[in-house]
């Protein structure tokens, strides 16, 4: 095995009892995050506010239950005018992907007109699950935000920042490969959000592109551990400091793989802060409207979307 394929993605503990803001502990995760962010794009965080059994059973069942449905009843998952927040399955370039948007998903009125949809008479499990488990991920989400803005010394900006932030979470499913060889479960992308907090039952299955263009897989199996990725407009707002990592799922061995991801969006026009524009470091970026990039093509590049 080279040396590259070792690389690993690194783990970060948020679950140190003083791990707020002004106490050392706090300072020195900050310095971790924005190192890892500089250097991968990516890493693991242990967090284990969600991983009580009785939590983790009931979003995974839930998610079961779910996709479990009848197509015809999945694709009542419409949001008008709003491609990637509707359901999507039967693509014959990756037909073990189905993945469903809950738009405003961090709150109850967010899951439960998505609830509607799918059961006409309600599903209180679901709705109570879903929604205890999204809003520990808001507050993963929020921390880390906090992170980067302290770490950048712009702390003062992330209360603005943080009250203009939508929710998108999307719930995946990948089914087991029928193959011998590993396949392709959703294809390589960046995420287009500012940050994306994943979340998965134990079947591992992502990948991840590390600097120097090699692939590496990413053990998050455990309850207490959660993927913080670098979307697009992280990378806009860092003004290149910080990369979105192409990252792709790939599925092998015989289990269904569910998965979460809270997508987070600036409510706004985001621009480079003056203070991350130096010799080293040319403005790359013009502002641009965060919703609107949703909304712009899939495979775009960012660089076409609002580069200098
Ligand atoms: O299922 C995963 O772990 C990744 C999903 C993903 O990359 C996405 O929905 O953008
Ligand atoms: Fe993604």
């Amino acid at each position: 095995m080279s040396s590259e394929e070792q690389v690993r993605l690194p783990v970060l503990d948020f679950t140190k009892e003083d791990l707020k803001p002004g106490t050392n502990s706090w300072l020195s995760t900050c310095k971790s995050v924005r190192h890892a962010f500089e250097e991968h794009g990516c890493f693991v965080v242990v967090y284990d506010k969600a991983s009580s059994d009785d939590l983790q059973n009931g979003v995974f069942s839930s998610l079961k239950e779910l996709f479990d449905l009848p197509t015809e009843t999945k694709m009542k998952n419409i949001y008008e005018g709003k491609p990637l927040k509707g359901y999507v399955g039967k693509h014959p370039k990756i037909p073990l992907h189905e993945s469903m948007g809950i738009d405003e998903g961090t709150t109850l009125q967010g899951i439960q007109c998505f609830v509607q949809n799918m059961w006409p008479n309600g599903n209180y499990q679901f709705c109570t699950y879903l929604l205890e488990y999204a809003k520990v991920s808001e507050e993963l989400n929020g921390m880390v935000s906090r992170m980067i803005f302290e770490s950048y010394g712009m702390v003062e900006h992330y209360d603005k920042f943080i009250g203009s932030t939508s929710y998108l979470l999307r719930v995946l499913a990948h089914k087991a490969s029928k193959q011998i060889m590993p396949e392709l479960g959703f294809v390589s992308h960046t995420d287009k959000s500012f940050t994306t907090i994943l979340h998965q039952n134990h079947v591992n299955a992502l990948m991840v592109e590390t600097k120097n263009g090699n692939w590496i897989h990413v053990d998050f199996s455990s309850p207490t551990s959660f993927v913080v990725m670098a979307g697009d407009a992280l990378m806009v707002w860092s003004n290149d400091r910080i990369k979105s990592p192409k990252h792709k799922v790939v599925m092998n061995g015989n289990e269904t793989r569910y998965s979460l991801g809270l997508f987070a969006f600036y409510k706004g026009i985001l621009e480079v802060p003056e203070e991350l524009v130096d010799d080293e470091h040319p403005l790359q970026y013009k502002p641009f409207d965060h919703l609107a990039l949703l909304n712009f093509t899939y495979s775009a590049n960012i660089k076409d979307y609002c580069g200098v």
